[in-house]
Formats: structure tokens, sequence, C-alpha cells
């Protein structure tokens, strides 16, 4: 397998312990883990956010040591945080992403035709988050980092949004998600979260039949819901 990236020994301190990744082309990959487990460090060392220790390596490139243009095709990073105060148009926030000659696919996608001229501010949060997950999309990146992108979405848009990443076959997808199921219905590989470092890394069958549901994330499932385990 021809590793998309291949992220060495990376680690924030006191946030994330040295930790290794390869992810290949195709890979759609839930980061999942219990609250302060270290989602977001891992996403922000692998993005290079926060001058962290190790080796980043996207097609054999380190994305810290490219341009910005160059950096915008290698990798983009959605971050959790939708409350954005700028008082810019939908259209030129997607722009700042480094956006591709033609982005009317992404447009019909997420249905932002009627948002595009409307001031980012404005917006709901959930409509926000579709002009955002299009900025992060816009520059065609070949690995997307995605801090928790159906948050603040209906159940209409986190399936659309879905199936729009699905399409996305050859790119890497690394996505902090918080709801086990959706994980486990979008990815195709589960990395679990604990304490600053990597705890699991497997199919999400097996990481949903396993004990780190239970010993992790302290909950099981009972009569189908998900309980709080004893
Ligand atoms: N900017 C920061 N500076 C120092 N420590 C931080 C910073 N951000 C987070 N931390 C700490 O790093 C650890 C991991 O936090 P992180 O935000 O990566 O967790 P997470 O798994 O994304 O959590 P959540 O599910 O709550 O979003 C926590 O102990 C947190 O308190």
């Amino acid at each position: 397998m021809s590793e998309l990236l291949d992220a060495r020994d990376i680690a924030l301190p006191g946030r994330l312990a040295p930790s290794s990744l390869m992810l290949a082309a195709g890979e759609r990959v839930a980061l999942v883990g219990p609250n302060g487990s270290g989602k977001t460090s891992l996403l922000h060392a692998i993005a290079g956010v926060g001058k962290p220790d190790g080796s980043v390596r996207i097609e054999g490139t380190d994305p810290a040591a490219v341009g910005k243009a160059e950096r915008a095709r290698l990798l983009s990073y959605l971050p959790a945080g939708r409350d954005i105060r700028w008082p810019l148009l939908a259209r030129d926030v997607i722009a700042l992403g480094g956006a591709a000659a033609d982005i009317s696919d992404l447009v019909a996608a997420l249905d932002l035709a009627p948002l595009l001229d409307r001031r980012i501010d404005r917006l709901s949060t959930g409509e926000r988050s579709r002009v955002l997950i299009a900025r992060a999309l816009a520059s065609r990146p070949r690995l997307l980092l995605l801090d928790e992108p159906i948050a603040n979405l209906d159940p209409l848009w986190q399936i659309r949004v879905f199936d729009l990443l699905r399409t996305m076959t050859g790119q890497a997808i690394l996505m902090a998600i918080h709801d086990l199921d959706q994980a486990q219905v979008f990815a195709t590989r589960m990395l679990v979260m604990q304490d600053g470092g990597i705890a699991a890394d497997s199919a999400p069958s097996d990481i949903m039949a396993g004990p780190a549901i239970r010993d992790i994330f302290r909950i099981e499932r009972r009569d189908g819901a998900w309980v709080a385990a004893v």
C-alpha cells in the first residue's frame, strides 16, 4: 500500500504523546475518543498547528516546508470551532482556502448558491459549517483533516456531507467525530485516542465489538441503546 500520509513520532508536549500514523489514498479514518483524549491535538500536529515535534510527509513532501498554495494542495484542516466573526462573504471565505478554478460541484453538492453572497457571520451555524466544509474541500487537498464536520448539521445534511466525502476516493480523510454509530457507518478505519495517544487502530466493526468501547468510552449497548457502563 503506497502511503499518502507518513507521520512519524509527532508530538505536542502535554497534549499528544509521540504518535505515528500512515494513511493511504481512499482511506476514511474516524478519530474517536473521550473528551480531552487528544483528537484535536493529533489533527493539529499533522496540520502543523502549535509547532509539533516529529515529521509529517504527504506524498513525500513536508507541508511545513512549502508555500501556501502547495500546502493547500497537500492538506486542509477544518477546525471544530465554527464561531467565525469575520464580516466576509461566504464566497470570499471559500476562496481563502485556496479554491480550485471550478468549485461548481461543491456549490451544487452543498447547496451553496443561496449562501455565497451572504456574510459568513450572519449565517446559521449549520449553514456556516457547509461553507467551511466547502472551503476545506475547495483546494482538492490530498489529505483532509476534519474536526467534527457534521456536529452542527441537521440529519439530511449529515448524510449529504458523508455522501460527498465518500466520492473523494483518491484522497485520504481523517475525521474527529464523537458519534460512534455515525463513525462506524462512514469510516473504513477507526483510531481510538486515550490520554493523548493512539490506543487502538482497526476496522470499525472490530473496535465496536472490542474492549475499547467499555474500557475507554465507559459505555455499553443495552437493548439497542448506549448506556453508561457500570
Ligand atoms: N492549546 C492547548 N494548550 C495546552 N493544552 C491543550 C490545548 N488544547 C488542548 N489541550 C489539552 O490537551 C489534551 C487533549 O486535548 P484535545 O483538544 O486534543 O482533546 P480532544 O480529544 O479533541 O477533546 P474533545 O473531545 O473535548 O474535543 C487535553 O488534556 C487538553 O486539556
